[in-house]
């Protein structure tokens, strides 16, 4: 049956936590019994030695390096476990080869887009990774390149063994008194700065769901995506690689940089727009740049036009590739792998299952709510690709949000440290928040960062992101028995937002949801009430309450060929101002976006995408 590994773990952990000493000495007899079957793991890629040491005390391990797919087919089936680093493609084909028998896959390292997550949950295989001990590694490397490009020690290092010295043709350029913009400021990025800082370097970062209590206790200023363009010699990239990251560093964004300007990327190849940097090289808007990252990796190395420049340094994907790193991975990816096969959920499962089938059943449309409500909020952040746009003839806010003006919103300065969660519940204070509380952590955490949340880590994960989450329930109206929640909200704590409209009168991105009939929506965003399928993307547009708006906005929607699956209007008061919700099946463009908020009594309009967690 699909997750029954992962199912076990996840009972087996909770009911851990519960269990008296005595109960635990029985949880351990009941492992002893996992240990008697030992594990075979294949390691398809160079792990470190204290890994090794560690997985062959309780495993059989047999390491193959270099694998092909069909050759990795062929073994999986002989296996219960395989650790991989981001060599290793662990595609639909390999679970399906394994025929059930893998039960765990270990990536020793942050990254898990080369493993087909969605396969490996329908086969039943946890995923776990080593989110943390690379981490110091990454950080000195983004640090190695800067001090690297801005001494040209690659250049003249490959002049000297070609027999030249030639000191004039390499003249650096200085660190001490420069700017430097960290974008990404979470694990690799914080690291980065505290070094960075060191240099003599002032550090901005930009970080639109950072906490900036937490980046102003390191002497770091967070500031608007386009402050940090404009302010910065030097641009370190530490963000993931998402649909609102892919491309970031564009023709736009290098036009608005610093003439001279340095970039370098240790994050992912995707962030930047290989084409546009090499355009902004070219005219020499950016002077240099250092890339560990790449679009595809490996490049082609016969006409790739970055690697081959001399203003271009590269490194190929080596972040992470240090001894000390390397052991560190390998001890923590072991760990989880070790922990998994045993039956426990470890801190580092990717994939787990945040309940058990049965009890998923029962709570399935307050869960969806809670995790559909973080992803609401935090989607409503301002950040630098925000799709949104306010009239320039707006005259009527009643939001003291700070949304930005303009076709192309530059994003806020960000820096939400604060989650508030209210719960209305039948049960009152008996409601056990914990997983509801888990749920909106993983939906407000895993689109902008790297982790990946479970039943285990989310409160964890969230007080290392500097989050601070207050609860309160409230005793509503019910049996307390059947109904678990009559309604749910999330507020973000002084983020700025990019629909102001979202913002309530205590200056928070504000979103309240309920389940009817079963199936959950959203009530409320900011001070507006709104009846919302917490499912696919949604055009908001906020409006003086006045005839004409629908079918303007209708119109331009059609002629930009994007169909609409449904359409609500909701009003503060009659004559005062309303927001629109429309369903789409599709995005406008940009230029579609700027149309409709000129259409007559629009005031702003903004995209409000997949609030919906992918089908489980
Ligand atoms: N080159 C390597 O070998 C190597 C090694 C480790 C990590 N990495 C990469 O480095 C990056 C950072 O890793 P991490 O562990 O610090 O992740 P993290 O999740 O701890 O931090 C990422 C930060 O980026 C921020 N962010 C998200 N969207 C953003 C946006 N649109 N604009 C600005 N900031 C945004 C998040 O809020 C978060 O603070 C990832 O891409 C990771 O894959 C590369
Ligand atoms: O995702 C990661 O951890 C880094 O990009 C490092 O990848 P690697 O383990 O393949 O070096």
């Amino acid at each position: 049956m699909a997750w029954s590994l992962a199912d076990r773990a996840v009972r087996r952990s909770a009911a851990a936590a519960r269990r008296p000493a005595a109960g635990r000495r029985c949880c351990a007899r009941v492992e002893a019994v996992y240990a008697t079957h030992r594990a075979t793991v294949l390691v398809t890629e160079k792990l470190g030695d204290a890994g090794l040491d560690r997985l062959r005390l309780t495993c059989n391990v047999e390491t193959a390096y270099g694998l092909t797919q069909e050759e990795l087919c062929a073994k999986v089936s002989l296996v219960d476990a395989l650790i991989v680093r981001s060599g290793t493609k662990v595609t639909r084909a390999v679970f399906e080869a394994s025929h059930g028998r893998l039960k765990v896959v270990g990536r020793a390292g942050v990254g898990v887009d080369n493993v087909d997550l969605a396969a490996a949950t329908e086969a039943g295989c946890l995923v776990v990774n080593a989110p943390t001990a690379n981490t110091v590694a990454a950080a000195e490397h983004g640090i190695a390149l800067l001090c690297a490009m801005a001494r040209n020690i690659p250049q003249a290092d490959a002049s000297m063994k070609a027999g030249s010295w030639d000191r004039s043709a390499y003249v650096g350029t200085s660190l001490a008194g420069k700017t430097i913009a960290v974008y990404g400021f979470g694990k690799v990025g914080s690291e980065v700065s505290r070094r960075a800082r060191g240099l003599g370097l002032t550090v901005v970062a930009y970080d639109p769901y950072a906490s900036a209590e937490k980046a102003a206790a390191q002497g770091v200023q967070l500031v608007t995506f386009d402050e940090a363009l404009q302010v910065a010699d030097f641009h370190t990239l530490h963000m993931p690689l998402t649909p609102g990251t892919k491309g970031l560093f564009n023709d736009s964004a290098f036009a608005r940089m610093k003439r001279g300007a340095r970039i370098i990327n240790v994050a992912r190849g995707g962030v930047i727009d290989e084409a546009a940097l090499l355009r902004a090289l070219e005219s020499k808007q950016v002077a240099q740049a250092a890339l560990d990252v790449f679009l595809e990796e490996p490049p082609s190395f016969e006409n790739h036009p970055l690697v081959h420049r001399p203003d271009v340094i590269c490194t190929p994907h080596l972040g992470a590739s240090t001894t000390e790193a390397q052991e560190g991975v390998a001890l923590e990816v072991v760990e989880a792998v070790v922990d998994a096969l045993a039956g426990n959920l470890s801190v580092n499962a990717v994939n787990a299952p945040m309940v058990p089938a049965e009890i998923l059943r029962e709570l399935q449309p307050y869960i969806v709510l809670a995790e559909g409500l973080g992803r609401a909020a935090v989607g409503l952040v301002s950040n630098s690709t925000s799709s949104s746009s306010s009239a320039s003839s707006s005259s009527s806010s009643s939001s003291s949000s700070s949304s930005s003006g303009g076709a192309h919103s530059q994003g806020g300065k960000g820096g939400f440290g604060d989650i508030a969660i209210t719960y209305s519940s039948p049960r009152g204070d008996d409601l056990d928040t914990r997983l509801l509380r888990a749920m909106v952590i993983k939906g407000v955490l895993e689109e902008t960062t790297t982790s990946k949340v479970n039943l285990v880590n989310a409160d964890l994960l969230a007080r290392n992101r500097g989050l601070r989450i207050t609860e309160v329930s409230i005793r509503a109206g019910g049996d307390g028995t059947s109904e678990v929640l009559t309604s749910m909200s999330v507020a973000l704590g002084t983020a700025d937002s990019k629909f102001s409209a979202a913002v309530d009168r205590t200056n928070r991105i504000y979103v309240e949801g309920r389940v009817t009939g079963g199936a959950p929506f959203l009530t409320k965003i900011g001070n507006f009430d709104v009846e919302l399928a917490v499912q696919g993307s949604v055009m908001l547009t906020r409006q003086r309450d006045q005839p004409g708006i629908v079918g303007g906005v209708g119109m331009l929607l059609s002629r930009d060929n994007v169909n609409i699956s449904f359409m609500t209007v909701s009003r503060t008061a009659k004559d005062g101002e309303a927001i629109m919700a429309i369903g789409i099946d599709s995005e406008p463009s940009p230029a579609t976006l700027e149309e409709i908020t000129r259409v007559k009594g629009v005031i702003e309009v903004t995209i409000f995408k997949e609030v919906a967690p992918p089908q489980r």
